[in-house]
């Protein structure tokens, strides 16, 4: 039910950091505040802000706003109900920002995953003995509701899969090197100057941040601890623009793709590159671009895209949780009491599957022969295989899918290979994901 205007104030909110989302969430408070009100039954208003440059133009204005030099002051103002955490970064300011908020019993509203990833079960057992809410809805894929969709509209299913593509940057270094034929580090250049990367470009390449967030993903589908330490992550720093023309030839696209399932054999969170099928929605997205697939037993697949970062998506998403603190919509942090997130074994191993091989091997009689004797030694049965024309005689490329295999199988062949004294190069193994 919507709360009456004349039985409540207005919700009060203390912003720490005034960058890229802090900006845009001022500008979207101020452009509209009626629009809010109207929505939220009272009015959303800012009655404090915090950053490290007091004297920065940020082309938003501050003036009507109390400053605080020390954001963690923001959590003792009596004229804050909701602190709201855009500073970034998993210890430091935003984790003793929001430990006051919490220690305060005021509700925390983050777009930080990094913070909740490495400290997500511990604050939100906090906040709950401090009955205050944690929202984090642009902490995951931007602009994209997907922690709603997770907690809210599909809490009656029980989810059997989550997958994605969660990070903008990746996707626009693997969409880019396709397009326009350029190398990794052409387009990693050019990513660089866009102001695409982080300031450690390793959180993005490394599969980091999208690790980060597809953990938070997976504490919400399968009521687990949040458990980041356990992702088996691969950054796309080795692929190469071969590596995505011949992927592109056999009717797949590379994607940095984030896979959350729970099995009996425990809880598989994997974030590293694996082809996809180039006309699945997945294999469409082009850019900056995230998209999410969730997976249930009841309303089968619901596939979510949009943009996953930018000053404009990321309020967005900000201001959703704050609306719904405002609405007095207060749920668990990640949709069930902390207290009964089961902490998850980890599974050893992923989900077999089919692998993409990229070999470069001498060119001479026997070395084919060699190299599917290995697979088979292993129990890996190929399922297609390729020898490209090539002007240099020495050496010959090849590539084979092959059927479905577990990795450890595949990582013990590929030890093999380099015995047999036909590899010429590492090989490459990509796994192909069935989306
Ligand atoms: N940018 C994006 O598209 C997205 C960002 N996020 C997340 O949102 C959060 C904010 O990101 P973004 O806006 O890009 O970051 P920015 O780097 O643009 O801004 C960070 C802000 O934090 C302020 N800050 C730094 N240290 C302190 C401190 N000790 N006390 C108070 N303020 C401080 C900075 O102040 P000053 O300006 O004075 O230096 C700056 O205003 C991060 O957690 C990020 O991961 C999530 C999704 C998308
Ligand atoms: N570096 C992130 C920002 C949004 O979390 C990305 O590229 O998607």
């Amino acid at each position: 039910m919507t709360p009456s205007p004349d039985t409540q104030g207005p919700l009060r909110l203390g912003i720490a950091g005034l960058g890229t989302v802090g900006v845009g969430v001022l500008r979207a408070i101020q452009r509209h505040g009626a629009l809010l009100g109207r929505r939220a039954g009272r009015d959303v208003v800012v009655t404090a802000v915090s950053a490290r440059d007091r004297s920065r133009d940020r082309g938003v204005r501050l003036g009507d706003y109390g400053w605080e030099d020390d954001a963690t002051a923001l959590a003792a103002r009596d004229d804050v109900d909701v602190v709201v955490e855009l500073i970034g970064g998993h210890d430091g300011p935003a984790l003793a920002l929001v430990e006051a908020a919490i220690a305060a019993g005021k509700d925390v509203v983050t777009a930080n995953k990094a913070l909740l990833a490495h400290h997500g079960q511990r604050l939100a057992e906090a906040a709950e003995a401090a009955g205050a809410a944690i929202r984090f809805e642009a902490a995951v894929a931007g602009g994209i509701p997907v922690v709603k969709a997770l907690t809210e509209g599909l809490a009656g299913n029980e989810i059997t899969r989550v997958m994605g593509v969660m990070n903008g940057t990746c996707n626009y270094i693997l969409t880019r090197m396709e397009r326009a034929g350029l190398t990794y580090d052409e387009v990693f250049a050019e990513a660089q100057a866009l102001g695409y990367l982080e300031a450690d470009p390793t959180l993005d390449v490394g599969g980091i941040d999208a690790g980060h967030k597809l953990a938070l993903l997976a504490a919400i589908a399968f009521g687990t601890r949040v458990d980041f330490d356990a992702m088996m992550m691969e950054g796309i720093e080795r692929i190469t623009i071969d590596d995505i023309e011949q992927a592109a030839d056999m009717g797949f696209r590379i994607k940095l793709l984030g896979v959350a399932r729970m099995s009996g054999r425990g809880l598989e969170q994997r974030m590293s590159p694996c082809l996809v099928p180039a006309a699945s929605p997945l294999g469409q997205l082009e850019n900056a671009m995230n998209m999410v697939v969730l997976e249930g037993d009841a309303v089968g697949r619901v596939t979510l895209g949009g943009a996953g970062a930018g000053e404009g998506p990321t309020a967005s998403a900000v201001m959703s949780d704050i609306l719904d603190l405002a609405r007095g919509t207060r749920l668990s942090t990640f949709g069930q009491p902390a207290s009964g997130l089961a902490p998850a074994p980890a599974a050893s191993q992923p989900t077999p599957a089919p692998y993409y091989l990229r070999l470069t091997l001498q060119d001479k009689p026997g070395a084919l022969a060699k190299i599917a004797t290995v697979l088979g030694d292993a129990g890996i049965s190929i399922d297609r295989m390729r020898q490209y024309g090539h002007a240099d005689t020495s050496t010959a490329p090849v590539l084979i899918v092959t059927h479905k295999t577990g990795r450890g199988a595949l990582d013990h062949a590929i030890s093999q290979m380099a015995g047999t004294g036909v590899l010429s190069g590492t090989p490459v193994a990509i796994r192909i994901e069935d989306v």
